[in-house]
Parts: C-alpha cells; structure tokens; sequence
C-alpha cells in the first residue's frame, strides 16, 4: 500500500468533515481524530459549554493546542473544525503536516445540514444564513490557501466524496500510478 501522510479535512460545519472523516479513515484503514470529538473528550464538556464559559477565544487556544497535538501524529486522518483555519498558526501545522483536503460546501447545503443541529454554538443566533455567509466570505480564501486539493461536497454523498478523496490524493503521492 501506498504510504500516505496525514490526511486532514478542512471545511465550512456541514461540508462534512466528521463524516467524510470517519468514512475515509476506515476505507484506508488508518485511525481517525476528529478535533472537536478530543477537545470535548479532554474537556469532559461540550462545545457548547465550552463557549459558554470559556468564550470563543478560550475554544480557539484549546482548538490551536489540539491541532498541533493531532498533526504530530503520522498516517492519520483528521476532521477538524470550521474555524480551524482562522489562525495563522493554525494554517502553517496544517499545511507543514500532512495533505490538506477542502471540503467545499454551499451555504445552501451548509443550512440544511446543520437545520436541527445544537451543538454548534456560532449557529445558534442571529440569522443563521447570514453568519454562515460572513464566514464564507472570511473564510474560503484562508481554505483555498491552506489546501493541497478541493473537493465539492455539495452534490453528492459522503461515499462518492470518499472514493474522489482516495483517487485524488493517491494521484498527488504517485503521479504516475505506478505500483513499485
Ligand atoms: N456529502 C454529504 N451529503 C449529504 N449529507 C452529508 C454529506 N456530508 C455530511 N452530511 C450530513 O451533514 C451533517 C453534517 O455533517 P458533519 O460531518 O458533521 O459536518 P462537519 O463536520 O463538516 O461540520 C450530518 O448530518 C451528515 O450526515
Ligand atoms: O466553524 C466553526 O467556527 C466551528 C465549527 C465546529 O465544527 P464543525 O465544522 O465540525 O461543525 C466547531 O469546531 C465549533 O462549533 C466552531
Ligand atoms: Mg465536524
């Protein structure tokens, strides 16, 4: 088998990441982290209560201190969280460590995905079109900066997601498809 590095989800909440994730892990039979699933656990707390009482800013120190924890790690896969990309730091573990996928989404499906959802905090006020479109904005192009390759989510299932996943990085570490 090929020796493949990290493989890291990146993404909008809903462009399915945790899923993709777990799906893309087992088909190649390597481990799975998901960044939200080991704050949560290290935490004994959700994220919800996590932004509650620690805010925002202190959820981004624990999330910048898991990523650099799960990216040291070798041959994984990791799901991280929308916000993942908001820091610098952040971006540079990422990209340094492993093959980065984005997973591109549309507000549209984002809305629909996270319709019932109440564990995602920065979904729970306002207008929740015009935040997810806020944070499009702000974030798309610190994605596309980040990413080896873009993969779209939107108009099929996870498992025809995962089969691109698999073709397209395999293509990045053997071009030319040979089995040495
Ligand atoms: N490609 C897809 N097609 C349809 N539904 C999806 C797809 N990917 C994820 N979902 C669904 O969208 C919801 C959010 O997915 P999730 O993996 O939690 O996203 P993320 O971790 O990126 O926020 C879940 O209910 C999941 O089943
Ligand atoms: O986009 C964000 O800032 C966030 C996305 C969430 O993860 P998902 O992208 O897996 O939903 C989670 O990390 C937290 O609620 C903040
Ligand atoms: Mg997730």
């Amino acid at each position: 088998m090929l020796d493949l590095p990290n493989l890291i989800l990146i993404g909008p909440m809903g462009a399915g990441k945790s899923t993709i994730g777990r799906l893309l892990a087992a088909e190649l039979s390597r481990e799975f982290l998901d960044s939200d699933h080991e704050i949560q656990a290290r935490c004994g707390a959700d994220i919800p209560w996590i932004f509650d009482v620690e805010g925002e800013a202190g959820f981004r120190d624990r999330e910048t201190q898991m990523i650099d924890e799960l990216t040291r790690l070798e041959g994984v896969v990791i799901a991280t969280g929308g916000g993942a990309v908001l820091r610098e730091e952040n971006r540079r573990a990422l990209r340094e460590r492993g093959t980065v996928i984005y997973l591109f989404t549309t507000v549209e499906q984002q809305l629909r995905r996270t319709a019932k959802d109440r564990n995602r905090p920065l979904l729970q006020r306002g207008d929740r079109e015009e935040v997810l479109r806020e944070m499009f904005a702000l974030r798309d192009p610190l994605y596309r900066a980040t990413a080896d390759v873009i993969v779209r989510t939107d108009r099929r299932g996870p498992r025809a997601v995962v089969n691109e996943i698999v073709r397209r990085v395999t293509r990045l570490v053997d071009p030319l498809q040979c089995k040495a």
